[in-house]
This record gives C-alpha cells, structure tokens and sequence, in this order.
C-alpha cells in the first residue's frame, strides 16, 4: 500500500544576520544552510495495517507525511501510496487518501458542517447512496446529530476533529494519516476518536498512519510503530516488543521547595534513575516491576518536603532516547 525507499528531505533556510545591516547585507549576499529533516528512510506498509509513526519534536514526522500526501516533493528517493508517486499524481493521490492534520481544517469555517460534507461528496464525486450510508454511519458513531448544522468556527475542539474525521474517512480512502487526532481532548472524546478509528480500519479495511504523542492512542490503535529521530528510523517493529521494554516505566515528578542537595534515598539506589532535576522539581524514573509507586513515594515523603507530585507514563521522548542509547 505505501513503499518508501531511501527517502529524503532537505529544507534550504535562508539565513541573515540581525539588524538592519544584516538586513541589508542579505540582499546581497544570500547565506544557506540545509536542513536534512528525513534521512534516507525506507519502509513499506501493507493494506490495512495502522502504524503509529512517532518520534520527539522536530523528528521529520511531518515532513515525511507531507511527502506521503503529495504536499511536499522529496529532495531522493521513492515513495508509492497505492500505486501511486504522490507529488507527481496529486490528484489521484488526494481520490486515495484522507488526512487530518492537527490545526488545519478541510472543513469550511462559515458554513454549516452538513454543507461541507455535500461540498466534500462533490469534489470526491461520492456517489449520492454510499454517501449517504456512510454519514448515516458516522452520525451514529462520532455523535454528530447534535452539530450538523453548525458551522465550524462555533464548533468546540472536540467537536471539531470529531467532524473532521467524518469528513477524512468520507470517500472512502485507500490510506489515512491522522496527525494527533486526539490532541487537547478529554477522555471520554479520546476514547470515541479511538473507538471510530478502529471500526474504519475493521470495517473498510483503511490503513491507517498515525503520528501522537500519546502512548494510550498508540497501545489501543497500533500493532506496529515506527520510530524517527533526527530524520532517522530508530525503531521499525512490533509494538509488543516496546510494550515489554517501556510498558512497566514510570515516571513520578516531585515538586520540592529546595532541590539544591537532592540526592536520592540510599534504599532506592538500586531500582531508581533520576530522571532530571530542575530548581523545583525531581524527576525518578522506574520500572513498576522493580518497585512500586507507592513505595517511591513514601520513601521520598519520609526523607524530603514535598509540595506536590505527578506520576506519568513513560513518553515518546524518553521511549526514544532509552532506546538510542541502550537499544531495545
Ligand atoms: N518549511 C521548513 N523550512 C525549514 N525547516 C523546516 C521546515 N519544516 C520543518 N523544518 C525542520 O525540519 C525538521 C523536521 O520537522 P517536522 O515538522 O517534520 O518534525 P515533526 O517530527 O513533525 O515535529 P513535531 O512533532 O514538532 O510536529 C525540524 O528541524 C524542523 O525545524
């Protein structure tokens, strides 16, 4: 469905020195730098499948979904998505594949959203039945009955990427890339998003491409991931192995008056990293198989002030980092 091979990406920045002399200088004299956002990457992705495409920020998950999409053309190599060579065929490619990226709408602002959807069904030439079956469907789904008729700019953020998914999976596509879909929602819509992407991908068979932050997003969405960093593919696989690896971290920030001295308790030596310290704040990275949370607490609780404190999942950027330097 999607075969990359040897892909790459360079960004020309131009750059000027500050000031107005700067400003001045730059006309004439254009200084470059080049920024290798993807580097030489390959994979293929088969019908049907949904990868989480992840990495920390500024890794090139953008850019090289940007290339997929046929928005950007590459600087080397090949990409397909289904059959097609995405920046030289757009508009094939735009019939096969459905997006949603993050801030930008293919929903129009002042118009109810129905009237999109009909915009939509005309510019992808859906046919009047199947369109009206499938927004019988995810009316159903994504509870949109109650915003139909209101325009966009009026709609909350849940409610809005609610719609846009709608409107991404409308056509039916080959492939869809969701770019976070479920950013700065609360659970309970999260868990919708989730729930409708999963019956697409049953249903249709869509294969699906999905970069988050979010760990639950990739846990409940995705056998496989793959990992970038610095334009580079770290990690290509199963995301059972990573889930073994990662799966049991945690990570407890406390929040201190003084972390000036901090040095961590002697009985937690053996099962506790420190993950960083900050003037206000220590941060303790474990495994939840080696120790309990709880018990981290109290110990920390018996030997130093604490004002407050949060325990979090391991994230992206420490799944990355943990396995650049140690491997998985
Ligand atoms: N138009 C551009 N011109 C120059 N450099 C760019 C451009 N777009 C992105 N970059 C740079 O390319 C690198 C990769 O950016 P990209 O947006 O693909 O990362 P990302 O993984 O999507 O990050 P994020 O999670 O923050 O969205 C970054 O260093 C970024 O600063």
């Amino acid at each position: 469905m999607i075969e990359v091979k040897d892909l790459s990406k360079d960004y020309i920045i131009l750059k000027r020195k500050p000031g107005l002399s700067g400003a001045i200088r730059s006309l004439f004299i254009r200084e470059k730098e080049i920024k290798q956002a993807v580097d030489h990457i390959s994979f293929e992705i088969k019908p049907g499948e949904v990868v989480g495409y992840i990495g920390p920020n500024g890794a090139g998950k953008s850019t090289t979904i940007k290339m997929l999409c046929g928005i950007l053309t590459p600087s080397h190599g090949e990409i397909r998505v289904n059959g097609v060579v995405p920046y030289q065929n757009r508009k094939q490619n735009a019939i096969n594949i459905g997006a949603v990226y993050g801030q930008r709408t293919q929903l129009f602002w002042d118009i109810p959203v129905r009237e999109s959807y009909e915009l939509l069904r005309h510019i992808y030439e859906i046919p009047k039945n199947d369109f009206e079956a499938r927004m019988k469907h995810f009316t159903e789904y994504l509870n949109l009955g109650p915003i139909l008729d209101i325009p966009v700019r009026q709609l909350s953020l849940g409610q809005k990427m609610r719609c846009e998914l709608a409107a991404s999976f409308l056509h039916n596509p080959a492939v869809v890339f969701l770019d976070e879909p479920t950013i700065g929602l609360d659970v309970a819509v999260k868990e919708n998003i989730r729930k409708f992407i999963r019956e697409m991908n049953h249903l249709y068979g869509t294969t699906v491409i999905l970069t988050t932050h979010d760990m639950e997003d990739i846990e409940q969405l995705c056998q496989r991931i793959i990992i970038i960093d610095n334009g580079s593919i770290l990690y290509d696989g199963d995301l059972v192995a990573v889930k073994e690896r990662f799966g049991h971290q945690r990570t407890i920030h406390f929040e201190m008056p003084q972390t000036d001295h901090f040095k961590l308790p002697a009985s937690l030596e053996s099962t506790v990293d420190v993950a960083e310290i900050t003037e206000s704040r220590v941060s303790l990275l474990f495994s939840s198989r080696d120790i309990k949370g709880a018990e981290v607490i109290a110990i920390m609780m018996a030997e130093y002030e604490v004002n407050d404190l949060t325990i979090k999942d391991t994230s992206i950027e420490t799944i990355v980092k943990e396995i650049y330097e140690r491997g998985i």
